[in-house]
């Protein structure tokens, strides 16, 4: 396994960017880009976009005030990589499960917390674009070794995102994974997310029930859904901000949506009591019964664009 100091010497020679400059915060090495059409930061470790700013416009991407750049500890915000599971590794399908080593697993899997390698970067006009590939193929048995994986970040006027995963290994491989987006919100008692209407949901906090809504998402209490069989394009509508985030997923058909509202939020780390007004996970995925089988040879990638849309007022949620 690589480690933080060869990831930080590896990028160096490619850091020669217009836009990009290289940032410690605390024990991490970040990536800063001051690109005329948007502000960001992503850490090496966990390849982990941390702030995605579009010019003249709110953020649109949520980072904890209280967030902890620590090596081996996922921080709290921005877009963490879950793969190749997606959450509590014994609640995903029996197919997903048999890929995984017996005993005690880490949320949401392996890569979100681990040094990536910086492939490329370059820059033009409409933004930064950058390349991250998770160093290792070599998997805890019984995984199957030599599966790749590696993402793809476009930072401009929009973001887009790709998680590639190629499976070079000679077993079929079963996974599940999320792009678990920290949506930033004015308060999240403004915020509504269209277009999941009447699309089943299994809510976890509801003995992992199926459920449908009838109306637009407004979160008025702790919410933490899986949403399946996903439309192209989900919506936050901000009423106090004026602006919807438009969210189109590629070859993702699954959708987390999840705030911890108050209790759940005391006992969260790296989080402060009040900040879930300010956020709203919206996470592009595929998991349960929409985890992916890729036979050897084969490959996914996992999609999302990101666009920021301001609005004429609106009337609140
Ligand atoms: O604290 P973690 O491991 O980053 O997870 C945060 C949340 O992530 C969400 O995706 C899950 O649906 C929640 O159940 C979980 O609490």
């Amino acid at each position: 396994m690589i480690d933080w100091p060869q990831s930080l010497n590896l990028c160096r020679p490619l850091m020669h960017q217009p836009y990009v400059s290289l940032r410690q915060i605390d024990e991490l090495v970040c990536l800063q880009i001051d690109h005329p059409k948007a502000r960001a930061l992503v850490a090496l470790q966990g390849a982990q976009l941390l702030e995605y700013t579009p010019a003249g416009a709110q953020p649109v991407i949520w980072l904890s005030e209280q967030a902890e750049f620590k090596r081996g500890q996922s921080i709290r915000g921005g877009i963490p990589i879950c793969w190749p599971w997606f959450g509590d590794a014994r609640k995903n399908p029996e197919t997903v499960q048999a890929m995984l080593p017996e005993g005690n697993l880490p949320a949401h899997g392996w890569v979100r917390s681990k040094p990536w390698l910086l492939d490329r970067i370059s820059s033009d006009d409409n933004g930064v674009h950058l390349k991250l590939c998770f160093p290792e193929t070599q998997w805890p048995a019984p995984f199957p070794q030599g599966v790749e994986l590696s993402v793809e970040m476009s930072i401009g006027e929009e973001l887009n995102i790709a998680l590639l995963t190629e499976n070079k290994s000679d077993q079929t491989l079963n996974i599940s994974q999320a792009l678990h987006s920290y949506f930033a919100v004015s308060d999240v008692i403004h915020a509504s997310i269209n277009n999941l209407i009447h699309v089943p949901f299994i809510d976890t906090l509801n003995d992992w029930n199926e459920n449908i809504d009838q109306a637009p998402i407004c979160i008025s209490g702790e919410t933490d859904r899986i949403y399946k069989n996903t439309p192209e394009m989900i919506c936050i509508v901000d009423s106090k901000w004026n602006r919807e985030i438009q969210i189109y997923s590629k070859d993702s058909q699954s959708a987390v949506v999840w705030n911890p509202w108050i209790e759940k939020a005391k006992r969260l780390s790296q989080f402060e009591s009040s900040a879930y007004k300010q956020m709203l996970c919206v996470e592009t995925a595929n998991v349960l019964n929409n985890c992916k089988e890729l036979p050897p040879g084969s490959g996914w990638v996992l999609q999302t664009n990101i666009a920021n849309h301001s609005t004429p007022p609106i009337a609140n949620c």
